[in-house]
């Protein structure tokens, strides 16, 4: 590995001691009996991916999107935005709200995964990216997925008679299957698995 490869595995790691942390941290606020329950969950081979995106200048913003409104089918994504250009957006009862740029900070994304396995209780936010006149931006994404040869499901101890299971039983493989064809289609893959 060059010294680029070996700055994003040490970035990575210990990006994924911070996801590890938030994730017990989650796990303890649902009062789940183990705070270990999405952590173990990742399985033997779970998937970490890295994007890097930048986004040039674009004259024409309000015809173009830098990333067109999606949610990320992670567990959690975690992301180094720019420190010098915002853009991204989360969409909140049907309203639009920049993120807001904190210089030095991390961001994380709450994914997919983690909306079906706390039966809805975390959200994964929709959000997109907007084009600049002026600056071009850049961001650097970490997403971690469970082992894509699992099951998902919503954890039993999050379901009951008045929270009935909000998602039904998928094969992580499966969802990521279809979660390229709900992108191009500006489809959110999630409504796949609702109950
Ligand atoms: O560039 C960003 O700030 C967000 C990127 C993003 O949403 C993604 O890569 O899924
Ligand atoms: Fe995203």
């Amino acid at each position: 590995m060059g010294t680029t490869g070996n700055a994003l595995h040490e970035y990575t790691k210990k990006c994924g001691e911070v996801k590890d942390d938030l994730l017990r941290a989650m796990a303890k606020l649902l009062e789940l009996d183990d705070d270990d329950y999405f952590v173990e969950h990742f399985g033997d081979k779970p998937l970490t991916d890295v994007r890097c995106s930048y986004y040039p200048v674009c004259p024409r913003p309000e015809l173009v999107f830098g990333l067109k409104p999606h949610c990320d089918a992670t567990v959690v994504t975690v992301l180094l935005v720019d420190d010098r250009v915002g853009g991204l957006q989360v969409l909140k009862d049907g309203v639009w709200w920049d993120v807001p740029i904190v210089p030095h900070t991390l961001l994380v994304i709450i994914g997919d995964q983690t909306e079906i396995m706390s039966n809805g209780i975390f959200k994964s936010p929709v959000h997109r990216v907007l084009t600049n006149t002026k600056k071009e931006r850049l961001s650097v994404a970490v997403d971690y997925y469970v082992d894509p040869e699992r099951e998902i499901e919503p954890s039993a101890q999050l379901v009951n008679e008045k929270r009935p299971a909000l998602y039904s039983k998928v094969k992580v493989k499966d969802y990521f299957a279809r979660s390229y064809n709900a992108f191009t289609e500006g489809k959110m893959v999630i409504d796949t698995v609702k109950i």
